[in-house]
């Protein structure tokens, strides 16, 4: 989307790790409809960067801007604002694929309507898995509650680090469809994965050296 205001801004964003700079003076906007791709060897900082990007840590300098304001001082509506899909998914084994999704909207407040946590678990080919726990699922079904969890949410910003870790030829089609829908709905993405993504309306890459 030319044009469009980024929402998500990063300004002069600094990461140290010990004394050494991961990054520094890392500038760039993410408009709503664009889909950010982060690139670099393995320890160059990507997952540093997101979890910045995320407010789950904060930089060494710079800041990070939500809608125009800086998110550490709006934390509370950011985080409303954000899916965040990690290494760690945050899902209880115990619980089944149905109560994780529910758990994880009660958390925030809010209802998951039966019909749209049906819908969100047939997107990623789960419904009929609804009421197993998360415990007697494979690796790469696991991805796919949290992919479902994401769906359902109304965060306008997703972070997702590699999406696509444990999924088969169909889970990867599935997350590059995802995004294309999120980004048609004016919805933002940043990523990181060491696979090519390919999307119908294109994707900005971020390469840190
Ligand atoms: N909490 C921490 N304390 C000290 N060093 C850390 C910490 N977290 C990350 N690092 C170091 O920072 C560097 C960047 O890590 P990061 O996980 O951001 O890289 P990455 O680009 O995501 O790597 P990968 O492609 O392997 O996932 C690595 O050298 C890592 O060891």
């Amino acid at each position: 989307m030319t044009g469009t205001l980024p929402a998500l801004e990063a300004h002069r964003l600094e990461c140290l790790r010990g004394d050494i700079p991961l990054f520094s003076g890392l500038s760039f906007g993410v408009a709503p409809g664009q889909i950010m791709q982060v690139e670099g060897a393995n320890g160059s900082g990507k997952t540093s960067l997101l979890r910045i990007l995320a407010g789950l840590s904060p930089p060494h300098e710079g800041e990070v801007r939500w809608r125009g304001t800086r998110i550490a001082h709006r934390r509370a509506a950011f985080l409303a604002e954000i899916g965040y899909l990690g290494h760690h998914l945050g899902l209880k084994a115990e619980l089944s694929v149905g109560e994780n999704l529910r758990f994880a909207f009660a958390l925030n407040g809010l209802d998951l309507d039966p019909q749209k946590l049906e819908q969100a678990l047939d997107q990623v080919g789960l419904l009929d898995r609804m009421d197993l726990p998360v415990r007697a699922l494979s690796a790469g079904q696991r991805q796919r509650v949290a992919l479902a969890r994401l769906v359902s949410s109304p965060a306008a910003l997703w972070i997702l680090d590699e999406p696509f870790t444990a999924l088969d030829v169909g889970g990867i089609a599935l997350v590059q469809r995802l995004l294309e829908h999120h980004a048609a709905r004016g919805g933002l993405a940043v990523l990181t994965s060491h696979q090519a993504v390919e999307l119908r309306g294109g994707l900005v890459k971020l390469t840190l050296a």
